[in-house]
């Protein structure tokens, strides 16, 4: 079985500026490289799980959600770090514009994104990390079965990297 590092994006991978959506908003959090190649060195897959309701919202497109992607997932490779895959939802319950008005259980706290990337790379959720800065990506992580979330908040970033040592 394989172990896995949850991250959010924004607000843990990129400083949160609501609803980012274009490369030129978007700024890596410091740390957030060694972070993940440390886990990565440790043999855990690294998956992003995010909320995206501003596609929902009609903010911007899927298109656009996946020109950033990929541009983010490089910046990643670039420095030798391997995102297994980046799961997300853009769906909102009450906000969402026809097709995206939904209450779907991948939406976070909802742990269905979670749930597939188990099921898809084998993974025992009992010995991975979620890190998120909301209650709701902790909370996701808690309802999935991953007793190791961390919320983050800017100070501790580099704090994390002894997470994977214990
Ligand atoms: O990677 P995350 O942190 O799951 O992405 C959060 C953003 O999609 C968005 O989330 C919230 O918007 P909704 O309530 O889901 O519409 C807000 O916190 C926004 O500020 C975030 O940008
Ligand atoms: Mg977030
Ligand atoms: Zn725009």
């Amino acid at each position: 079985m394989n172990r896995a590092l949850f991250l959010d994006r924004d607000g843990v991978i990129n400083i949160e500026k609501n609803y980012v959506h274009k490369i030129e908003e978007f700024e890596f959090i410091d740390g957030i490289f060694e972070l993940t190649k440390s886990f990565q060195e440790k043999g855990y897959l690294i998956i992003v799980i995010t909320n995206q309701a501003g596609i929902g919202r009609g903010y911007y497109s899927e298109e656009d959600f996946h020109i950033l992607n990929d541009w983010m997932m490089e910046q990643f490779k670039q420095r030798g770090i391997n995102i297994t895959e980046v799961y997300y939802c853009p769906y909102h319950p009450t906000h969402g514009i026809g097709e995206y008005k939904k209450d779907s259980y991948d939406r976070k706290p909802n742990p269905g994104m979670i749930l597939k990337a188990r099921d898809k790379y084998n993974i025992n959720l009992g010995e991975s990390f979620l890190i998120g800065d909301k209650e709701s990506d902790i909370q996701a992580g808690k309802n999935a079965g991953i007793e190791n979330t961390v919320l983050f908040t800017e100070s501790n970033m580099y704090s994390l990297l002894n997470l994977v040592q214990r």
